[in-house]
């Protein structure tokens, strides 16, 4: 089995990593064009406190911009992928919002912590680089609404899982009652875990189509996804942008409007250079084409 390399061995090899550092977050580039976003607050099992949600989007905001990265795997550090959200920061959030005295106010008040947490989110779909997401240990509440907005889930074999909001007394707000059940296929498994809340392994997690795949530990995972995600990387960056583009586009409208989205797309991108170069390549049997950043 591959050793997963140490961070700072990638960070030696494609410095551009160390542009984006974070108080919750390591990001680092362990292979070409592959970009590696650890959630990490290990001492709190990853839970996700304000510097967490904001450092997120700000993350996936700015790797969509780097041109350098075309996948990014997401990841947590210590023991387990994360224990959701922190609930001291909730409690204080609560505590913050009952200082206001006006009904108007206070409800704007958690409206805009609820829509900044929901961009957090949304923004790993935001992100037009394809993400691919390892869960190790255990994946609660934020988390599992965190892992259905990514684009590929693995799981190693001692992952548990967990839609955990209903024990908190509240109704998961930041996606995975409108993704989950889109994600698995099935309305039924999807509904049940959400009033439940009731933990559910790896096992089933690839049953119901969770995850594509379970790995045995956590290092295999990784360099599982570190293997995919480098033959992603290797394809024309357009195409694979494109991709997940239509692909998330497609999700809630008709394949009429899905096709007329992609069209919109490709009547653009079939004028550039990766279309050609594939194409050559391909019809005279050459060289995998290189593809430019983009
Ligand atoms: C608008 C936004 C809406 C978002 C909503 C999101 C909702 C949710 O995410 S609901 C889910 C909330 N999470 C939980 O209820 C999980 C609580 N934690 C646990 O059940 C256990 O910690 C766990 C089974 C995950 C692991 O148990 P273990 O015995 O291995 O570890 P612990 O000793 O319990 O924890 C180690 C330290 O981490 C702190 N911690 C764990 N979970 C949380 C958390 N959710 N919030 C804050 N802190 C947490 C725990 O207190 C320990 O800290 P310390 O005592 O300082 O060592």
């Amino acid at each position: 089995m591959k050793a997963v390399k140490s961070t700072a061995t990638f960070l030696r090899t494609y410095s551009s990593a160390s542009k984006y550092t974070y108080e919750t977050l390591a990001v680092s580039v362990p292979k070409k064009n592959v970009y590696h976003v650890e959630l990490n607050r290990p001492a709190k099992l990853n839970t996700f406190n304000l510097p967490l949600w904001s450092e997120l989007k700000q993350c996936f905001n700015a790797l969509h911009k780097e041109p350098e990265c075309r996948v990014v795997v997401l990841s947590g550090q210590g023991k387990l992928f994360t224990a959701g959200i922190d609930l001291n920061s909730l409690i204080e959030y609560f505590s913050k919002a009952n200082d206001i005295d006006d009904p108007a106010r206070r409800a704007r008040f958690l409206y805009d912590w609820m829509k900044e947490c929901q961009a957090s989110v949304t923004s790993l779909e935001d992100c037009t680089k394809p993400v691919l997401s390892v869960v190790h240990g255990a994946c609660i509440g934020a988390g599992i609404n965190l892992v259905t907005a990514a684009d590929v889930r693995y799981c190693t074999e001692d992952a548990w899982f967990q839609v955990k909001e209903v024990e908190v007394g509240l109704a998961a707000d930041v996606g995975v009652l409108q993704r989950l059940p889109k994600v698995v296929g099935n309305t039924s498994i999807a509904r049940e875990l959400c009033f439940t809340a009731r933990k559910f392994d790896a096992k089933e997690a690839l049953q119901i189509g969770l995850v594509s795949k379970v790995l045995p530990d956590k290092e295999s995972a990784l360099n599982h996804a570190l293997d995919v995600a480098a033959d992603i990387a290797s394809k024309s960056p357009v195409a694979v942008q494109a991709t997940k583009q239509n692909l998330i586009y497609s999700q809630d409208k008709s394949p009429k409007e899905g096709l007329e989205h992609i069209a919109l797309i490709n009547m653009v991108n079939h004028m550039g250079e990766d279309l050609t170069k594939s194409a050559i390549a391909l019809a005279t049997k050459g060289e995998k084409p290189e593809f430019e950043d983009y």
